[in-house]
């Protein structure tokens, strides 16, 4: 890498394998070290960006991918575009990959025309970001958070009947929009943790998810309990009009842009509680703080926001919502678990391996025991350029 132009404004890096063949760029530091070993032990020279701003610039990233440049492990709060993708292309780069599996900020048409391949992380934080939909619920339901706030200021003096006094789950209906990976995981830990009926909605069937539920029921119902039931809606209106509890799980796209706006909100019933793990701007987030100022029986959860890192003016003064920094997918074995995927996404197209054939089924990729497939566990443009499918 000796006698490269020097780069357009220098950027803070940290150094793995000086002497690899491969350079491989990582944006970010990552948690775990088996993605940095996985990527040395193929012969990469891994560079990990250590600048102290939490969001890269479009022209920091081009900084960094320099004139000669493999692959690159990006970020969700980076924009992906045409300029990143023709620097990464005029340096010899073939592949990106966010580790994240939401991909809405790459702008998959752009890394097509340059022929990068684009790689996302599914599955490993499917139960983690779950896990968190379920605890905003918790806490949402239980009111949890104002509670806390009371006891820290020293005004609890003394148990009351109408002290913070919040919603039963059990029996009550739990509401799903976008049942895939996330939104069934989701829908299974209410309806079985917490016995909810279900009602979701989604563009296609999701046949695993009603035969759990079915099956809990009747398991239930042999146990001389009440069943539990579910029921596919066929619009997003009628989900919101009879659940308790609703969480968004669909990927941002144009279709789902403001899904939840004013309108929705109204129909929703008025001491209903609303949960967002999954991005911001499927909520229309200035509609959302009117309505709980409005209602203040209803309740929200949010992980994400309309303008991260920035939330609409008032949010932050509601009671009625609980708001956490974009943590749902935050456990180590998840994050670590990311950090694999996104650099064996990278390294499969560097090595011109083929693409995984189910990026629901990522489990051979996370065991550290033995050697990864040798695959890319998930590129989301495969078909576009025309990627060999592995075989295993
Ligand atoms: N807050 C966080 O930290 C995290 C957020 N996410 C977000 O969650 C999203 C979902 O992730 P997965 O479940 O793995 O993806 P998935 O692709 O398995 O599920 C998305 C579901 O949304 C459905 N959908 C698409 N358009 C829809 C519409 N207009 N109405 C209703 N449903 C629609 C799809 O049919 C699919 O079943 C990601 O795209 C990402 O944006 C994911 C992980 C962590
Ligand atoms: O994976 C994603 O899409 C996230 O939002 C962070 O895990």
């Amino acid at each position: 890498f000796e006698g490269l132009a020097p780069m357009a404004r220098p950027v803070q890096i940290e150094v793995w394998n000086p002497n690899g063949k491969y350079r491989v760029v990582s944006t970010k530091a990552m948690p775990g070290t088996r993605w940095i070993n996985l990527l040395i032990e193929q012969d990469c020279r891994v560079e990990i960006c250590t600048e102290k701003k939490t969001i890269l610039s479009v022209e920091d990233i081009v900084s960094l991918i320099g004139n000669r440049c493999d692959g690159v492990i990006g970020q969700l709060t980076e924009d992906w575009g045409e300029v990143l993708f023709s620097a990464l292309s005029r340096a010899g780069g073939k592949a990106f990959s966010n580790m994240a599996v939401g991909y809405n900020n790459v702008d998959v048409n752009a890394a097509n025309k340059y022929g990068i391949a684009v790689g996302n992380t599914p599955g490993v934080l499917t139960e983690t970001t779950a896990e968190l939909a379920a605890s905003l619920s918790l806490a949402a339901a239980r009111r949890i958070v104002e509670a806390d706030e009371f006891m820290r200021a020293g005004r609890y003096d003394g148990w009351l009947p109408n002290l913070f006094v919040g919603n039963l789950l059990k029996g009550q209906t739990v509401g799903v929009i976008g049942a895939g990976r996330i939104g069934s995981a989701y829908a299974r830990m209410m309806v079985e943790g917490f016995k909810m009926n279900l009602i979701y909605f989604d563009l296609y069937q999701s046949t695993r998810l009603e035969k759990f539920v079915t099956a809990y029921g009747e398991f239930l119902k042999a146990n001389g309990e009440a069943p539990v039931t579910w029921r596919r809606a066929s619009s997003m209106e009628e989900v919101l009009r009879e659940a308790d509890v609703i969480s968004l799980h669909p990927v941002l796209d144009k279709t789902t842009f403001h899904l939840v706006n004013k309108e929705s909100l109204k129909a929703m019933k008025k001491d209903a509680i609303l949960i967002n793990c999954s991005r911001g701007p499927v909520i229309d987030e200035a509609a959302l703080v009117e309505h709980l100022r409005e209602n203040p029986m209803f309740r929200v959860g949010l992980d994400v926001f309309e303008d991260e890192p920035y939330m609409k003016p008032g949010l932050a003064d509601m009671k009625n919502a609980i708001i956490v920094p974009h943590i749902a997918s935050a456990s180590k074995w998840t994050r670590e678990g990311m950090a694999t995927l996104a650099a064996l996404n990278v390294l499969g197209k560097i090595k011109d391996y083929p693409v995984w054939s189910d990026p629901n089924r990522v489990e051979p990729f996370l065991n550290e025991n033995v050697p990864p497939p040798a695959a890319s566990p998930s590129i989301v443009n495969a078909k576009a350029l025309g990627l060999p499918v592995s075989k295993l």
